[in-house]
């Protein structure tokens, strides 16, 4: 089990409150997990307090970049029904509303805050508890699916692209930015320098060691750009294409049902 964010340009009607990370409001659905990946789950609950500012420093905000452009590239539109996968603090969950918004007049209330971190269009998130592995929604039910740093992190990487694909509808897109597992010797060998003997020791600070050593071997053990594309024409989408980003240390796949 872990986390989903599903932004339905609809008011929530979240069952449970166990509170989003910045917007505790009544409505909004946190999210639990306990399952088969517990241990991982339990790592990613330890680096939470502090996930988004070691992100901010480490890639000097540049995961923000990132971020943006794996939404975009979901080509999420106003009035879509949108789905962020293993979506944590919800940084892209948060991007997504924006872009699928709400009806109406409300627009101007969400204009006017629009320097402010909570958004009116933010209403229309509601948080899941619930497993990429099998996802609690009909088949063909979401415009755009993202997934941020999580496809690395499933115990079965195959199952959740067929879910991914079972739950879009078809034309609509997948768009998955993770490390990129790169091809190039020199890259690879930057981006493990970058985590030796920058992530892991200010990691460290936060006694977040062992968490950040776990991220050099998930990458290790990841897929290559040229390996998620055929991942996901095995699950069936009919296109799919890796692009690398932050000059290669990065990479962000969108795949086409
Ligand atoms: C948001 C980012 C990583 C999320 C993340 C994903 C995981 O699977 C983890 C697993 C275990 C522990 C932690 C994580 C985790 O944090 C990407 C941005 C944050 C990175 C940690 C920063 C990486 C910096 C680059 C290697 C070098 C950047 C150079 C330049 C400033 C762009
Ligand atoms: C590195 S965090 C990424 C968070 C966020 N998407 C971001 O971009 O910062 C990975 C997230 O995947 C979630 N996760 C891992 N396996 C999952 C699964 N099977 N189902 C749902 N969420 C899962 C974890 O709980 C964690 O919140």
């Amino acid at each position: 089990m872990g986390t989903l964010a599903a932004a339905i340009p609809a008011t929530t009607t979240a069952s449970r409150h166990a509170g989003g990370r910045r917007h505790r409001r009544r409505g909004s659905v946190a999210v639990r997990c306990s399952s088969a990946a517990d241990e991982r789950q339990a790592l990613f609950s330890r680096i939470a307090p502090v996930y988004d500012h070691v992100h901010d420093v480490l890639s000097l905000g540049q995961h923000r970049t990132w971020k943006r452009i794996c939404v975009s590239w979901s080509m999420a539109k106003r009035g879509d029904r949108v789905l962020d996968l293993c979506c944590g603090s919800g940084d892209l969950a948060f991007l997504l509303s924006q872009k699928v918004g709400l009806d109406g007049q409300q627009l101007q209330t969400a204009a006017s805050r629009q320097d402010q971190r909570w958004k009116a269009c933010y209403k229309n998130i509601k948080w899941i508890e619930g497993d990429a592995l099998d996802l609690p929604f009909t088949d063909r039910y979401f415009d755009a699916v993202t997934v941020g740093y999580g496809l690395r992190n499933v115990v079965d990487r195959p199952k959740a692209m067929r879910e991914i694909l079972r739950v879009l509808k078809p034309g609509s897109r997948a768009s998955v930015l993770d490390f990129n597992k790169s091809s190039s010797f020199f890259t690879a060998s930057l981006q493990s320098w970058a985590i030796d003997n920058v992530v892991v020791p200010l990691a460290s600070s936060y006694g977040l060691t062992e968490e950040y050593k776990y991220l050099k071997s998930s990458i290790s053990q990841y897929l290559t750009g040229e390996e998620l594309e055929k991942l996901a024409k095995e699950a069936g989408f009919s296109s799919a294409k890796h692009y690398e980003l932050g000059g290669g240390l990065m990479g962000n796949l969108v795949a086409t049902r």
